[in-house]
């Protein structure tokens, strides 16, 4: 059965994510016309070179004009500006979208610029790597990964579906949430990740030289995936961590519980404590494996980013 095209699709931003949704659309011929504004004008030549754009405006309002779908793929902190100025462009029944990886705050942000006559759907594609920009896209991204859609209450069903079926036709499964849910699941299993992640390398990168040096000579297993999620682009998860506060705070509060709970048993000695511990989340990993769903584990999209990236275009 083939898909519903949308007449007019507009993506703004064009990097790891807007570039990546831009060419499954177009791999999928899920869209009549396919826009994709950049503010950067670097980002938009090579756009143009990749071709993956039917027409590559500078403005977002200029995109936005006569689209039937608007999908702001740039970092959630911009949300609210992309909305300001894109808001008074929307058609009667348009649908207003973002792919931000916090939902309340961009929900917040959005919603006060869309008009009566236009409709607001936020989406989440649990999908990525830690590479950014138009190069780092690829078009089956999305395949078999979860995307979170977060309606506000009382929104049109018709739009909402019309979203749904983008993503799924771009190979996504769909989950439906509040966006105050989805905030408190991502920071745990995505957010939270990241921070230790960061910090962790930060932790390595102030020790003395000698061990530092070492750090990165030796630097085999656990401390290597941490560099390779630490890596991620800072403009993105200063972002995350500024909309996200309260609950990634809520979870990094019962992080610190839990760990200083290890960190008792470590300097009592109680091996019980630790090997109850580690017997329990190994059960949790291979559950989430058999279930195939390796992308809700604080890792995902990992085996993308691990493929050369000559190969992920
Ligand atoms: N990187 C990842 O793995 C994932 C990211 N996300 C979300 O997707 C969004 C985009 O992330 P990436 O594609 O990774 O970022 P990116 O840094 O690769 O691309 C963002 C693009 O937006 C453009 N941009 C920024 N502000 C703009 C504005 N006001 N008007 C027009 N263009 C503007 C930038 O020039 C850049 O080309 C973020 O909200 C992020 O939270 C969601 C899932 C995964
Ligand atoms: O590269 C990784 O491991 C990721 O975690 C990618 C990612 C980053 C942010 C999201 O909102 C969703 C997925």
């Amino acid at each position: 059965m083939s898909v519903p095209r949308v007449k007019r699709l507009a993506v703004i931003g064009a990097g790891l994510i807007g570039s990546s949704l831009a060419r499954a659309v177009r791999e999928k011929h899920l869209a009549e016309t396919l826009v994709v504004a950049d503010r950067d004008p670097a980002v938009r030549r090579r756009v143009m070179e990749l071709g993956f754009a039917d027409e590559v405006p500078a403005t977002a309002a200029e995109a936005a004009r006569d689209a039937d779908m608007v999908i702001a793929c740039v970092p959630v902190g911009a949300s609210r500006a992309i909305a300001a100025e894109v808001g008074p462009e929307l058609k009667p029944g348009a649908i207003l979208s973002d792919v931000g990886s916090v939902k309340g705050a961009v929900l917040e942000a959005m919603a006060p610029h869309v008009p009566a006559h236009a409709h607001l759907v936020p989406a989440h594609p649990v999908a990525g790597t830690e590479f950014s920009g138009p190069d780092a896209g690829f078009a089956s991204l999305f395949e078999n990964r979860w995307c979170i859609v977060t309606p506000p209450e009382g929104a049109d069903p018709e739009a909402v579906e019309k979203l749904a079926t983008l993503w799924r036709g771009m190979g996504a499964n769909v989950e439906f949430m509040s966006a105050q849910h989805h905030d408190l699941v991502l920071a745990i299993t995505s957010h939270v990740p990241h921070l230790i992640a960061y910090n962790i390398v930060g932790t390595a990168a102030e020790l003395e030289e000698t061990l530092a040096s070492e750090v990165i000579k030796f630097s085999a297993g656990g401390f290597r995936d941490f560099t390779r999620i630490a890596s991620s682009d800072p403009t993105m998860w200063r972002d995350v961590f500024l909309y996200n506060r309260d609950a990634v705070l809520e979870m990094l509060g019962r992080f610190t519980e839990d760990l200083t709970a290890l960190q008792r048993a470590i300097r009592y000695g109680d091996g019980d404590t630790l090997f109850a511990h580690f017997t329990r989340t190994r059960a949790i990993r291979r559950s989430i494996i058999e279930q195939g769903q390796e992308t809700a584990a604080p890792d995902f999209g990992r085996r993308a980013a691990e493929k050369p990236k000559h190969e992920q275009s």
